[in-house]
């Protein structure tokens, strides 16, 4: 079941289009990454579902509103660039959130004291913000963003700022909150979407390229290709490949012949029984995969 449906969402910036007909769903339960280089649309397209920027164009409905009910009842939302008040403790900070959203003075103190332990800075409650690490911060954004326990959390790079290890740690978060809400996040970097989350949402140019599972996705994009070295003369033998039917397409890079196939195994037979027949100065033959990398790679340098 969808927590929430974008139908044709749109927003300009005087007459710029940053975001440009979106349509996606996301999964109850799930942890989904929105994933695009600089300037795809990413923070725009987190800014209208949170309610901070008003869409052009179309529609977002989350499943668990009436019409007139203000959807920050169930959503959190934590900036790329989160301020605090860094005089103010950990603690001190989550209850006078928690009074914001609308809890009583006693709710918001237990639910901060859940929150300090869950997102792991318990030990430092009653330090001021301003003494706080990077990784910390980000921890308790995170809190901050739970404290009325929303249907969907939404992170704008949450890991982006941090060292490996404070990176680690938040990513690890996110996992076990999984089992409390719906995640959204934004990334730039693959490795961390492949890491934890389960859908992919892979934004450019304010425009949705691909979307759905992260492993039929890389099953996908996993594409076959055989790299074959012939001593003299390569490119004579471009056109010789591409009449076969299991070869979709031949090209000559660095001295390697790079070719695609439709059907490894008969591109194999066809290729070595014309190596053998007609006595190609063959030096190497071999498999390669493209990845899902690859195909970000190529969609990130357009
Ligand atoms: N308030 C604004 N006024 C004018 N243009 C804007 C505004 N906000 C965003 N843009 C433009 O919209 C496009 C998308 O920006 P956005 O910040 O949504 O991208 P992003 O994917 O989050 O990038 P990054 O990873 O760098 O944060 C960019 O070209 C940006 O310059």
């Amino acid at each position: 079941m969808a927590v929430v449906e974008v139908r044709q969402l749109e927003k300009s910036f005087k007459g710029k289009e940053a975001v440009k007909g979106l349509d996606f769903e996301l999964q109850r339960g799930k942890v989904i990454a929105l994933l695009g280089p600089n300037g795809a649309g990413k923070t725009t397209t987190l800014r209208m579902l949170s309610g901070l920027l008003k869409p052009t164009k179309g529609t977002i409905r989350f499943s668990e509103t009436n019409e007139n009910e203000d959807i920050r009842n169930h959503i959190g939302f934590l900036p790329q660039y989160p301020s605090f008040h860094s005089w103010m403790t950990g603690k001190e900070f989550l209850i006078y959130v928690g009074q914001l959203a609308h809890l009583s003075k006693d709710e918001a103190q237990e639910r901060a004291n859940e929150l300090l332990e869950k997102v792991g800075i318990a030990n430092a409650a009653n330090q001021r913000i301003g003494k706080y690490s990077g990784g910390m911060k980000q921890r308790l954004g995170i809190a901050q963003a739970m404290i009325h326990q929303p249907q969907l959390l939404m992170l704008d790079e949450p890991v982006s700022s941090l060292d490996p290890i404070g990176r680690r740690e938040v990513l690890q978060l996110m996992e076990e909150l999984k089992e409390q809400t719906t995640i959204l996040f934004s990334t730039h970097i693959l490795g961390d979407a492949e890491e934890i989350c389960d859908d992919l949402l892979l934004m450019h140019n304010g425009k949705i390229l691909e979307s759905g599972p992260i492993k039929e996705l890389q099953i996908k994009h996993q594409t076959s290709l055989l790299e074959i070295i012939i001593e003299e003369n390569p490119e004579t033998y471009i056109d010789r490949l591409k009449a076969f039917e299991s070869i979709e397409d031949c090209k000559l890079e660095k001295g390697k012949l790079l070719v695609a196939v439709n059907d490894m195994d008969k591109a194999r037979t066809q290729i070595l029984q014309a190596a053998l027949q007609e006595k190609w100065p063959l030096i190497k033959f071999e498999l390669r995969r493209t990845t899902l990398e690859e195909m970000f790679m190529k969609v990130v340098s357009g």
